[in-house]
């Protein structure tokens, strides 16, 4: 469906929803934030840390419920141009309700249950079938997602309701946008089925933490209905924020999560190389070459594990300041590293190397492939004392070069409410919040922690200490 079928569409249903809808369900929003690996990606999968932290850029999801009279459920996620409605009382409950399977808002869940797989085909089915190759791959994902998580948490006498998606960041290009959508979509419907509580500001520490960890281990079943099989830090930043040291050993339990609260304001350079790829490709390709070469790999996973824990000790040293070069320099040849030992997992492409070539001859600072990789994006470490002209001369010849710069703070918040979908007194309208264009837009009428009204957004708040 185009985009103006979408809109069309949304504003039928909000047409009725505004009729209809019960003061007691307000339209609500979450959000969350996308995120870049700055040591230890493809090793983490495989029980390796990994150091990430969340950016500024961030998906964002409208809920308007209808009226007990209306029984469809409707995603409406405009960025990859899907729009599907499923009767509720057509959906397989009674599979997802049965003892043997019935999970509940708090149990961990670390892989996906094949029969609970198989009841959802026939409603995946006619998600988009006129669509063919990727693109049908990319809205049969997203629409898993939302149903495997719809089915586990909900249950037959659910309302109606709306769900409208916009993101901020590109898809499929290292960000995180996977777990960015999976974290709206936990949070959304943990809240709507009273599973939340808060966030409010005076909040105990510990409530807030219980919250985020629920609302995380949902976004991991996302996640895994997504690309099969993630590690868990995506998801885990984007309901955190800010900074974090990730390792799961055992698939069976919760992941080791330190927090990075005092996570330095790295001098960053992020570059999309506009080469979609799927995470789930090349976290299989690695797969494929442990199982070829099993020794080899492993050193190779080890010694990324080694850069990220000598990474960590440097970050976390006594007096260390972004503007301190030789530290600045042992981290941006750590980057290098992680950097070659990526290439040598074989998840780099033709223009990450360029990206790095690119700095490199201008001697601006150190580069390594962020997320999967296969293309997606880059991040530089800008080296202290960098003159602007040479910053300005690297950035035009990436402009030259068709990449795509991004300007973005790490360690921003996580997970956010908006409750009701209200901003400078007025309701987030669910036509203007289609209509915006761009990230710009998007964050002027919506925005987490862009503006002022802003504030409006709610945050769970974890003590330093905790
Ligand atoms: N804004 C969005 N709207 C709908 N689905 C999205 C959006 N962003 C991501 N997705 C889903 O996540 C998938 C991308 O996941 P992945 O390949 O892991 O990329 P990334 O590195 O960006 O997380 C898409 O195919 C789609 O199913
Ligand atoms: C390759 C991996 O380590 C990171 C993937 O990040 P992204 O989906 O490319 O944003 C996979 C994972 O940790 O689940």
């Amino acid at each position: 469906m185009d985009k103006l079928k979408i809109q069309e569409q949304a504003s039928e249903d909000e047409g009725k929803s505004r009729r209809l809808s019960s003061p007691m369900n307000p339209a609500f929003m979450t959000s969350a934030p996308g995120k870049v690996i700055v040591y230890g990606e493809h090793a983490v999968v495989h029980g390796k840390a990994a150091m990430a932290a969340a950016i500024s850029l961030r998906s964002y999801m409208h809920v308007t419920t209808l009226s007990k009279s209306r029984r469809d459920i409707s995603l409406i996620f405009p960025d990859i141009e899907l729009n599907h409605s499923w009767n509720i009382d057509e959906l397989p409950w009674s599979t997802f309700a049965h003892p043997s399977k019935k999970k509940t808002y708090y149990s961990l869940v670390t892989t996906l249950d094949p029969h609970l797989s198989e009841a959802m085909q026939p409603h995946l089915a006619n998600v988009s079938p006129e669509m063919k190759g990727e693109r049908r791959k990319v809205h049969q994902a997203a629409a898993s997602a939302f149903l495997y998580l719809f089915l586990s948490l909900g249950s037959q006498a659910f309302p109606g309701c709306v769900y409208t998606l916009r993101s901020t960041l590109p898809i499929s290009a290292g960000l995180g946008s996977s777990a960015s959508i999976s974290v709206c979509i936990s949070s959304a419907l943990l809240l709507q089925i009273r599973a939340l509580s808060g966030p409010h500001p005076d909040q105990p520490s510990e409530e807030a933490k219980t919250q985020i960890e629920r609302i995380n281990r949902w976004a991991f079943v996302a996640e895994m209905c997504i690309h099969g099989n993630p590690s868990g830090v995506d998801n885990t930043v984007a309901t955190n924020g800010r900074a974090v040291l990730f390792k799961r050993e055992d698939y069976t339990k919760p992941p080791k999560v330190l927090p990075l609260r005092n996570f330095p304001e790295l001098p960053l350079l992020l570059v999309n190389t506009r080469q979609s790829r799927s995470t789930a490709t090349e976290v299989a390709k690695v797969a494929a070459l442990k199982t070829a070469y099993p020794e080899v790999t492993d050193l190779i996973l080890s010694a990324i594990d080694q850069v990220t824990e000598s990474a960590h000790e440097l970050l976390t040293s006594s007096g260390f300041t972004p503007e301190d070069a030789a530290t600045t320099e042992k981290l941006g040849s750590l980057m290098n590293i992680n950097h070659g030992l990526l290439v040598s997992l074989g998840v780099s492409h033709p223009k990450l190397e360029r990206i790095k070539e690119l700095v490199e001859s201008v001697g601006a600072g150190y580069t390594k492939l962020t997320g999967a990789g296969g293309g997606g994006s880059a991040i530089t470490l800008l080296k202290p004392g960098l003159s602007a002209g040479k910053l300005a001369d690297l950035e035009s010849r990436l402009d030259a070069e068709d990449f795509e710069r991004f300007e973005t703070t790490l360690g921003g918040e996580g997970v956010g409410v908006l409750w009701p979908a209200l901003l400078r007194g007025k309701e987030i309208d669910l036509k203007g919040f289609l209509a915006a264009e761009g990230e710009q837009a998007i964050e002027m009428l919506v925005g987490a922690d862009k503006h002022e009204e802003g504030r409006a957004w709610k945050f769970w708040k974890v003590a330093e200490e905790d």
